[in-house]
């Protein structure tokens, strides 16, 4: 990382005070452009000028890999071994002729065999780089503050042990070659054994996933099944799941997927995926060779409800999963038919969980609805990122941005560079650029088809392509080994949605480089920039406090600033009956700010405590 630093300095990259200057005018005047739109600009410096390369090898893009390894579908071997359709039977899967699943009988957990091929499949050799290790940085997380309000919050654990973990689920942490659990884990273990409602906010890349996973898995193991009350239609099969996890992108959705089935191993849970996008014939075929804990995308799980493919009347663990997101995507509506308009038991028959590394307000409003006497959790500040991540911000101005794209990627050591852009067309024709410069290139944005998606993360994951082009659909969730720099080529509109961008590096206590191209069309997210730039203590260039100064999100607070809460907000002596009061980009944010209630404020940080707290935050 400091020999990246120190390239990127030669290279004048990171020179904050002035625009960036493409190569071929560094030695020539020019003045750099004030972010406010008073600068001149001299020159048209479009990214091609300079690269007349008509060789070039067609890497990666257009479907030219044939990689058959589509995301997330292969490593497990899962789709090779028959599963049984009743799971009180051992039945098999994975490789040929395995034993390996485990089965509910006379209420007991009757582990399945050990299948050494399998396990590699899923665990990885202690030395394949394509499975996600722990980082130097790991020990790092101890020094996290962490928040826990609410009644009654059960102690932290410090360390993997039986109890409260099952036996099963200990076995396959220690394949996993996981040590001790993230701070989030930590808390969300007991809280989660309990039997209580959690709403987890956590840093991206500190284990979020395996913070519900083990606890529903490990309780899924030592009680079993909920009897199915319901007949069985001999001539339609329908999917009971006990657990059922809600994501929103497919991506995300087959990722825990992948975690689950890891982490299922052995054990009488067989994990299933459903996602749009995909046929939803192999998807029900999948279903009705046993379905216990089912992770899906919002949008195709009503649509296996309403074909009646899916009955919720036997869930027991609700996840949703990066909600913030999935309100984002406009999918409030389907999630409140799923959970509230269908068969999912009442609250306070069934734990709800949620988790994200951002908490806008209105998430906080649908946890009201959809959670009973919870347990909010803050693992570090929520909405902020990881100090493992050097953030570098430069002042590049639109058609700059390709000139600058190529130095930063001449600059780059070894590893996979995710390079986000703002729109699907964008993502086609940079990624068509840099096929054009001989690089290793491929993009994932929401119009190409899914095996196409799949085919471009697999190159990715691989190194095939070691430049992936992507838009928001890659921003959320995604646990790709060896990200060493994520750049944002184009800013989001959005300051969570930055979070979660650069949260795809720096993952699990690695180290990890964002660099974000600014210019004066980003002014509605400069205020929420300096803020995070400040929590995850970088360095503020002076040009982005200079703008701030003219940007209109430097006094409202737009989705551009920062409307996290990192309070839970039942502790606020405000009413939060109106959910008009808690718009996105509404104003009425009252008096306190995100640093009001840092460390040094007034607020309880470190004790897992529920100390209320006056503060009015909107
Ligand atoms: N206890 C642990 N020890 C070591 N590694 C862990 C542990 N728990 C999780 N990991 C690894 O850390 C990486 C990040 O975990 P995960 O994807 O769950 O993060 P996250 O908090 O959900 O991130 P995001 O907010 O981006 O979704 C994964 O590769 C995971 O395997």
């Amino acid at each position: 990382m400091a020999e990246l630093n120190e390239k990127m300095q030669n290279l004048s990259v990171n020179d904050n005070t002035n625009g960036y200057v493409p190569p071929h005018l560094r030695n020539a005047s020019r003045k750099p452009r004030s972010s406010d739109g008073q600068g001149q600009d001299q020159g048209n410096f479009g990214g091609n000028r300079n690269n007349n390369n008509n060789g070039g090898s067609f890497f990666g893009f257009n479907n030219r890999n044939n990689n058959n390894g589509g995301f997330g579908g292969n490593r497990g071997g899962y789709n090779r071994g028959g599963f049984g359709g009743n799971r009180n039977n051992n039945n098999n899967w994975g490789p040929k002729g395995s034993t390996n699943r485990g089965a509910w009988i006379d209420g007991k957990h009757v582990p399945g065999k050990s299948n050494p091929k399998l396990e590699l499949e899923l665990f990885g050799a202690p030395d394949d780089p394509s499975f996600q290790s722990s980082g130097i940085n790991f020990d790092n997380y101890d020094d996290i503050p962490v928040e826990a309000t609410g009644k009654d919050v059960p102690e932290p654990i410090t360390e993997f042990t039986t109890p409260p973990l099952d036996e099963v689920l200990m076995e396959n942490v220690k394949l996993a070659r996981f040590t001790k659990p993230t701070p989030v884990q930590k808390y969300s273990i007991p809280i989660i054994s309990a039997g209580r409602d959690l709403m987890a906010c956590a840093q991206t890349g500190s284990g979020k996933t395996g913070g519900f996973l083990f606890p529903v898995l490990s309780e899924s193991f030592k009680n079993g099944p909920n009897e199915i009350h319901h007949n069985e239609n001999y001539y339609q099969k329908k999917a009971y799941p006990t657990a059922v996890i809600m994501a929103p992108t497919r991506e995300l959705a087959t990722q825990i997927f992948d975690e689950a089935k890891k982490f299922c191993y052995k054990s009488w849970v067989k994990p299933c995926v459903v996602y749009g996008g995909a046929p939803i014939g192999n998807q029900i075929r999948e279903m009705d060779r046993g379905c216990d804990l089912l992770v899906a995308t919002p949008g195709r799980l009503s649509d296996l409800i309403d074909r009646g493919k899916i009955s919720l009347s036997n869930v027991k663990y609700l996840v949703l999963d990066e909600a913030d997101r999935m309100l984002d995507m406009g999918f409030e509506i389907q999630i409140r038919q799923i959970v509230e308009g269908c068969d999912m038991p009442p609250v306070a028959e069934r734990q709800t969980l949620m988790f994200s590394a951002t908490f806008p307000a209105d998430i906080q409003h649908l946890a009201r609805d959809f959670l009973g006497d919870y347990i909010f959790l803050s693992v570090g500040k929520v909405g902020s990122t990881s100090e493992n991540i050097t953030q570098r911000i430069l002042y590049v101005e639109n058609e700059d941005k390709k000139s600058a794209l190529l130095d930063l990627l001449s600059a780059s050591e070894e590893g996979l560079t995710l390079i986000f852009v703002e729109t699907k067309r964008m993502a086609d024709q940079l990624t068509d650029f840099l096929i054009m410069q001989n690089l290793a290139a491929t993009a994932i944005h929401g119009d190409r088809t899914q095996s196409e998606r799949e085919r471009a993360l697999a190159a990715f994951k691989s190194g095939r392509a070691n430049l992936l082009v992507a838009t928001a659909v890659a921003a959320r969730g995604l646990d790709i080994p060896n990200v060493t720099h994520v750049i944002n080529y184009d800013l989001p509109g959005d300051i969570d949605d930055y979070v979660h961008r650069i949260g795809r590096t720096g993952r699990a206590g690695n180290t990890g480089l964002a660099t974000a191209f600014f210019n004066r069309d980003n002014g509605n997210v400069v205020k929420g920039l300096i803020d995070v730039l400040e929590e995850a203590n970088q360095e503020v260039p002076q040009f982005l406090r200079d703008s701030a100064s003219f940007s209109r999100s430097g006094s409202n607070r737009s989705r551009g600033g920062r409307n996290n809460s990192n309070r839970d907000f039942r502790n606020s002596n405000n009413s939060w009956g109106s959910r008009n009061n808690s718009s996105r980009g509404g104003n009425g944010w009252g008096n306190n700010s995100r640093s009001g209630s840092s460390r040094g404020g007034n607020d309880s940080w470190g004790s897992s405590s529920g100390g209320s707290n006056n503060n009015s935050w909107w």
